[in-house]
Formats: structure tokens, C-alpha cells, sequence
């Protein structure tokens, strides 16, 4: 390593002397943050598995070409398939595996929504021809919904599926540039196969938008068939992050594709042309977005808990100012300023995770109601899992970028890790559903609910406080000093009171106002704001019924109890003027939140770099200088720094033709290229 010895630089591990303040059992906590003493054995074996296999490695990733890129990621699906095979694994072996490699790819679509989508809207008979092909890999599939034109009004999609009872073939057409599919990760190289969402129409009718199966790319030399365009759409934001993904384009121009293509469980074409719905509602053609969206809230916590474990560590190690009479400079993690951004994203991360196990519950709970045609909770869920996919992208892109700037200069290096997993994450703020639109959703649900109280009906679930309207907004809070705040139930009402009188306001405005649809439309920055408040009761709600449940492990549960205060009390105080609006808390009480909050931050500080510790992660999947387990930043930053490409050479390529005219000024010599 070049020159460090010279310069006087030693190796310092801060972190020990972090570790050995803890208090509390860590490795207890890991194995609650796993969600289990099996799944915690399965993700250290797997995440070792992939740290260790050289095909995985990632360092480079933001220095080479998106070609290379692109190239790399299609040998580590294929690499990690193989394993797959040769070793056995389980679905939840290959999940955790998908996890770990850290790099989307074709097989994200794949499974997560192709073969979700043909689960969900295939016949018996289709699901049988489909699913063996689709299950070993013998074909590619990709979602293809979105269109240039339109991706949030799914009703508004331009291409066409015209059923021509002749061949018994439906004849798919991309009829405007508009209409082209324009986003679907896997089209753009790797698909052989895409679901088409498309009008179906029959006997001249649209009946609307509807599922296909269409062939894309010839299973012999994976060149597009006939009258299929199809590519990729460009570069994307970043570095490395999502440019790993292939999301294409893809025009039909007339291609017949047989009438049992189309997805047939929740409605039907017959030979003769007529159109057949089944009894199952029409948004059981949106479970596929139901289920990843439920699966990017419970993967936003492992987000959030890389960025955090970054800086909690690096915050640790880094040292500025107050280095007076031999004392060590002060560890940046001890400025309150530096806690009160951090620590609250700590606090976010494990109140992620709960809510991430919560949300998985709830998608096998609907899963068995809808096998048993029960629908009735349908509503909530979608309210639920969009509400909450929603606001936990939001925070956690947001607080991978405040990650980045709690390590200053060098969080902006891609040495951190950090902008490489900004760039990867904050898609998902869009993808599955641009967040505002769905907390629209959230708002229209919240409205549905409140009228439905009104006559009579009792809400459910998450709603189920809404029932409790008339006392949420009478009562008034009974807070008259700091630790009165660290009482569940008070802080419980104080959430349930601001999301129901929020969305109080907004149903009477709605209500007295001529025109709903357009008053809807007016208020919608307010409707957004009522459905976050409601989103983050929710996850204020799980937070708080977990931590009042014992666990195995010295001082878990303590550590538990302070995170969900925490958590609780941050959003309390960033979103006072809520509370305050609507005549629920005093300024004098949100003054007592803030105090407490920074107690808090007081219980948090000693734990810090042991709760992060907790999430387990490894020094291959942080692939961050700053956030490594050992704490030796500085040694791995310089040498990382040699690494590069432009230090390959001493003296720079391009110097004889660029710089060099420029320093012996020679810029209009005969020999000068510029
Ligand atoms: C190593 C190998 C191992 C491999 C392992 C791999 C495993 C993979 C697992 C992966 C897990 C996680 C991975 C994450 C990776 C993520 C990749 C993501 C890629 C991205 C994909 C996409 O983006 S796909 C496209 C998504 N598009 C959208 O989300 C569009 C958003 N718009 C809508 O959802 C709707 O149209 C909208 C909600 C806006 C409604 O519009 P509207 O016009 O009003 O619609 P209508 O059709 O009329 O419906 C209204 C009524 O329907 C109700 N409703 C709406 N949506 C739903 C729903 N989803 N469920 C139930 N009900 C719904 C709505 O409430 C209305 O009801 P009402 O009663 O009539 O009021
Ligand atoms: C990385 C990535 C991967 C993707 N993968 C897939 C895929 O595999 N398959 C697929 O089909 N699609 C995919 N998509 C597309 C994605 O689902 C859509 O981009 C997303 O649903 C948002 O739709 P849009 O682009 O039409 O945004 P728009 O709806 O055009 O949004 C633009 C702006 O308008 C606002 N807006 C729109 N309508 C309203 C309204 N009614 N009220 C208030 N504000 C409004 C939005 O809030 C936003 O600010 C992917 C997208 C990305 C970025």
C-alpha cells in the first residue's frame, strides 16, 4: 500500500471500545431482526455464500460501461441459477440469495411479477402450460403494463388485443407511439415472453385493459419474431444502480397470438367472440402489484439499515474539533446535530422491519381469504400495502441521501457505497406505483371508510380505530411533561387523533362541496398528507404492539422500547404542525416531545454501532469503505483510491494531446490537436 506508512497512519479500531459499551445481547437482536432463529441461519449461510464466490464481486460496478454492466449481471443470474440447481435451494434460500447478490435483474420481473401475475390471473389449465416452462427458466418473463404514454392510469392504456374469431386469435397492436410499452424490466434484452396489458376488444366492444401471453424473442436464437420491436430504453439515473436492469421498449404491430393466451381466471373470450366475466372482482387483476409492493415494504428496512450502518459506523470513527490538552478530537456520532439526523433513521429501520413482517402476514392472510373467495378485506390491503410502499420508499431514498451527507465529503465518494445505493433504490419511489398516486389511493379508502362509519358500518383492521371517530376528535391530549410521552397509549391516541381528524376535514370538505370528484382534486395535497399520517400510524401501531411483547435476549426488549419512543416522538415533532392544526396537541406539549426526543437520542448513543450491528449485514453487501465491521476506513479508502482506472497510469492519458499544449503553450502550434 503506497506511502501510508510514511504519512504516520496507524490502524485505530473504534468500533471495539463502541462494541463493548452495548447494552444489550446482540446477537438476540439479530436473530429478531432476521425474524427467527431459521431465518437467521439461513441468511449468514447465504449471505457467506455470495461473499465468497468471486462471480458476485461488486466493487467495480460503477466504473465500468452499463454494456459490461448489463453483461455481468446476466452472468451472475445465470451463476446464481446454477447454484441454485446444483445445491437444491429452497424458494427462501434463492430469495435470500437474490437479496444478497445486490443487483436488479432480469429475474426480479420473473418471478416477482410474471409468474405472481400468471398465478393469480391463469386458468388451472393455462397455469399448468405456463408455469412448467416458467418455473425452470425454459422461457423469460417480463410485466409489460407501462406504455410511453401512460403508467399510472392503467385504464387509460393504448394498446389493443382484437379477438378476430375466424383463426381464433387475438391480433395485439401498438396503434400510437404512445401506445408502445415503455418501461418492463427484462424486456429490453432478456425476455423471450412479456404479460401484455392491452383493450380487449370483441364484437367491436373495449371491455377494457386485460392480461396476455405474448412470444417476444424465438426460443432458438432469441432474436424478436415478427412484427415485435423491441429494445432497451437507455441509461438511467446513476452509476451502476438500476443499470443493471434491461428495461425495454416493445411495439406490436398486428402480431395474432391464440385466443388461450389471454390470462382467462377473472374474465373470458369464447371461440364464438363473447366476452365473460367470473364472479371474482376486477382488481384481482392488480395482485401482482399487490404483492411486490408488499414485498418492497418489507424489503425498505434492509435499504435503510445498509445506509444507517454506514454512517452509524463511520460517524464512530470520524473525529472533528475539541482535540485540546491530548484529548482525542470528538467522535462526529457525539454532536447532537449529528444524532438528531441519525438517529430518528436508525429508530425508521427497525420500525421497517417490523412493519415488514407485519405486511408479509397480512399477504398470506389475504392470500388464504381470496383461495377461500373471500374478499371483503381486499380494500384495506390495497390501502395497506400502497399506503405503506408509499411512505416507506419515500423515507428510506430520503434517508439513504441523508446517510450520504451525515458522511461528508467522503459519503460522496462511491467508495461509500452510498450513491450507488441511492441510485439503486430511489426508483422504487416510482416503480409499482408513483407514491403520491398511491397515497391517493390510501385517501380515497379513507373517505370510503368514514362513510361507511357514518351509516353504521364498523371498520376493520387498520381502519378499525376510525370507528372511535367521534371520541378521536373530542378528546384532548393529557400531556404536561416530557416522560408522559413515553406511554404507548398516549402516543398511540395522539397518532389515532391526528389521522382521523385530518381525515375528518378532508371527508366534510368533500362532502359539502358540489362536485366530489373536482373537491377531491382540490384538496388533494391535503388528502395526501391525511393518508401519510394514517400510513404512519400504521407503522407507529406495529412498532408499539411489538415492543410491548418480551423477547429472548438481555435488554432487546429495553432497546426496542427506546427505538419505538424514538421513532414515534421524530415523526411527532417533524410533523408538529399536524398535531397542532388540528387542535390536538399544545405547543407546550410538542416542546415536551422535543425534550424527551433528545433523551432519547441520550439511551440510543452508548447502543448505537451495536444496533446496527444487529442488522447483520456483511462487509460484501455494504461494499462501503465507511461502513466496514472493523471501523479501518481510512487504510481501505486510500487503497480503494489506487484502484481506479485514471491511476492505472502516472502520467494521464491525454496529457501529450491536451494538457501538455496547454502548459508549454503551444495551444496554435502545428502539433496542437485542440
Ligand atoms: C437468484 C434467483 C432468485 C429469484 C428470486 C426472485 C424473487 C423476486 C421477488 C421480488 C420481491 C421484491 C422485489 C422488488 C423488485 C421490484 C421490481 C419492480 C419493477 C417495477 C414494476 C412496475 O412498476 S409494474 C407497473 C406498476 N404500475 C402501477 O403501479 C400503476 C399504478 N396505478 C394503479 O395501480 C391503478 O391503476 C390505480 C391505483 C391508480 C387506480 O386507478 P383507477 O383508474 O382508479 O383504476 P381502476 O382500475 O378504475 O380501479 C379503481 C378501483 O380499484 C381499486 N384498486 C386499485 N388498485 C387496486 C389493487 N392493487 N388491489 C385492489 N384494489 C385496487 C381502487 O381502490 C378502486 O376501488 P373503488 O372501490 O372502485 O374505489
Ligand atoms: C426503474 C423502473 C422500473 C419499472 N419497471 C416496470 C415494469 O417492470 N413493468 C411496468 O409495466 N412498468 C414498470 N415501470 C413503470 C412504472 O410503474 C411507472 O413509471 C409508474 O407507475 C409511474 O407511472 P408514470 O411513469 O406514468 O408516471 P406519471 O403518472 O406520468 O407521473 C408523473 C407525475 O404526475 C403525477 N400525477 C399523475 N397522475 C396524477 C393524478 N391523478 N393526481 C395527481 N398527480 C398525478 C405523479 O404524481 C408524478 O409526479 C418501471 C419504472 C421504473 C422507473
Amino acid at each position: 500500500m503506497e506511502g501510508i506508512e510514511e504519512r504516520g497512519v496507524k490502524e485505530v479500531d473504534y468500533l471495539a471500545e463502541e462494541r463493548a459499551g452495548a447494552q444489550f445481547h446482540v446477537h438476540s437482536m439479530k436473530i429478531f431482526l432476521a425474524g427467527g432463529q431459521h431465518e437467521y441461519e439461513v441468511s449468514t449461510r447465504i449471505a457467506n455464500l455470495v461473499a465468497n464466490d468471486p462471480v458476485f464481486a461488486k466493487e467495480d460496478r460503477a466504473r465500468i460501461s452499463r454494456k459490461e454492466l448489463y453483461k455481468n449481471s446476466l452472468k451472475k443470474a445465470g451463476h446464481a441459477w446454477k447454484i441454485i440447481l446444483e445445491k437444491g435451494l429452497t424458494e427462501e434460500e434463492s430469495m435470500r440469495m437474490r437479496a444478497f447478490i445486490d443487483e436488479p435483474n432480469y429475474t426480479d420481473l420473473h418471478w416477482g411479477m410474471f409468474i405472481t401475475a400468471l398465478k393469480g390471473q391463469a386458468t388451472e389449465e393455462q397455469q399448468h402450460k405456463w408455469l412448467r416452462q416458467a418455473y425452470k427458466l425454459a422461457i423469460i418473463g417480463c410485466y409489460a403494463q407501462t406504455e410511453l404514454g401512460h403508467g399510472s392510469n392503467v385504464q387509460g392504456l393504448e394498446t389493443t388485443a382484437t379477438f378476430d374469431p375466424s383463426t381464433d386469435e387475438f391480433v395485439l397492436n401498438s396503434p400510437t407511439l404512445t401506445s408502445t410499452k415503455w418501461w418492463p424490466g427484462g424486456l429490453g434484452k432478456a425476455s423471450t415472453h412479456a404479460l401484455v396489458y392491452a383493450r380487449l376488444i370483441t364484437d367491436s366492444q373495449d371491455y377494457g385493459v386485460h392480461a396476455f401471453i405474448a412470444q417476444i424473442r424465438s426460443l432458438d436464437d432469441h432474436i424478436p419474431l415478427p412484427n415485435v420491436t423491441v429494445g432497451d430504453i437507455g441509461v438511467k439515473f446513476g452509476n451502476g444502480g438500476y443499470n443493471s436492469m434491461d428495461n425495454g421498449l416493445l411495439r406490436f404491430d398486428h402480431v395474432r397470438i391464440p385466443r388461450e393466451n389471454m390470462l382467462m381466471k377473472l374474465a373470458r373470450v369464447t371461440e364464438q367472440g363473447k366476452y365473460e366475466r367470473s364472479n371474482k372482482p376486477r382488481q384481482l387483476g392488480y395482485g401482482a402489484m399487490v404483492y411486490i409492493r408488499q414485498g418492497i415494504v418489507a424489503e425498505a428496512s434492509v435499504y435503510l439499515s445498509r445506509a444507517v450502518t454506514i454512517a452509524v459506523r463511520y460517524s464512530a470513527v470520524r473525529r472533528q474539533f475539541g482535540g485540546k490538552d491530548d484529548k482525542a478530537e470528538v467522535q462526529v456520532i457525539d454532536y447532537r446535530t449529528q444524532q438528531h439526523r441519525l438517529f430518528p433513521l436508525l429508530a425508521t429501520a427497525y420500525a421497517y422491519r417490523i412493519v415488514g413482517f407485519w405486511m408479509k402476514w397480512l399477504y398470506a392472510d389475504v392470500t388464504e381469504r381470496l383461495n377461500n373467495n373471500d374478499f371483503s378485506n381486499l380494500p384495506e390491503v390495497h390501502a395497506c400495502t400502497a399506503g405503506l410502499k408509499s411512505i416507506t420508499t419515500s423515507v428510506t431514498a430520503d434517508g439513504i441521501e441523508q446517510c450520504r451527507k451525515l458522511c461528508g465529503g467522503h459519503g460522496y465518494l462511491c467508495a461509500s457505497g452510498l450513491p450507488e445505493l441511492y441510485a439503486a433504490y430511489v426508483p422504487a419511489c416510482t416503480y409499482e406505483g408513483d407514491n403520491t398516486i398511491l397515497l391517493l389511493q390510501v385517501a380515497r379508502f379513507l373517505l370510503k371508510t368514514l362513510t361507511q362509519v357514518a351509516s353504521g358500518t364498523k371498520p376493520v383492521g387498520t381502519a378499525a380505530y376510525l370507528g372511535n371517530v367521534q371520541h378521536l376528535t373530542s378528546v384532548n391530549c393529557e400531556v404536561s411533561q416530557g416522560k408522559d410521552w413515553l406511554n404507548p397509549s398516549v402516543l398511540l391516541e395522539a397518532f389515532e387523533a391526528r389521522s382521523a381528524r385530518m381525515a375528518v376535514a378532508c371527508a366534510m370538505h368533500v362532502a359539502e362541496a358540489p362536485d366530489s370528484e373536482l373537491a377531491f382534486e382540490e384538496l388533494s395535497p391535503e388528502l395526501v398528507e391525511a393518508a401519510r399520517a394514517h400510513c404512519q400510524l400504521i407503522v407507529v401501531s406495529k412498532f408499539i404492539e411489538q415492543a410491548q411483547k418480551d423477547l429472548p435476549g438481555e435488554g432487546v426488549k429495553q432497546q426496542l422500547e427506546v427505538l419505538c419512543n424514538l421513532y414515534a416522538l421524530s415523526l411527532l415533532t417533524t410533523h408538529s404542525s399536524d398535531f397542532l392544526a388540528t387542535g390536538y396537541l399544545t405547543g407546550t406539549q410538542v416542546s415536551h416531545a422535543k425534550d424527551q426526543q433528545k433523551a432519547l437520542f441520550s439511551c440510543v448513543r452508548p447502543n448505537a454501532v451495536a444496533l446496527v450491528d444487529a442488522f447483520d449485514h456483511t462487509d460484501h453487501y455494504l461494499g462501503s469503505a465507511l461502513g466496514r465491521y472493523d471501523g479501518d476506513v481510512y487504510t481501505h479508502l486510500y487503497k480503494g483510491a489506487w484502484k481506479d482506472p485514471l491511476n492505472e497510469s502516472v502520467v494521464t492519458e491525454g496529457y501529450h494531446e491536451y494538457l501538455r499544449p496547454v502548459l508549454t503553450q503551444q495551444l496554435w502550434g502545428p502539433t496542437s490537436k485542440l
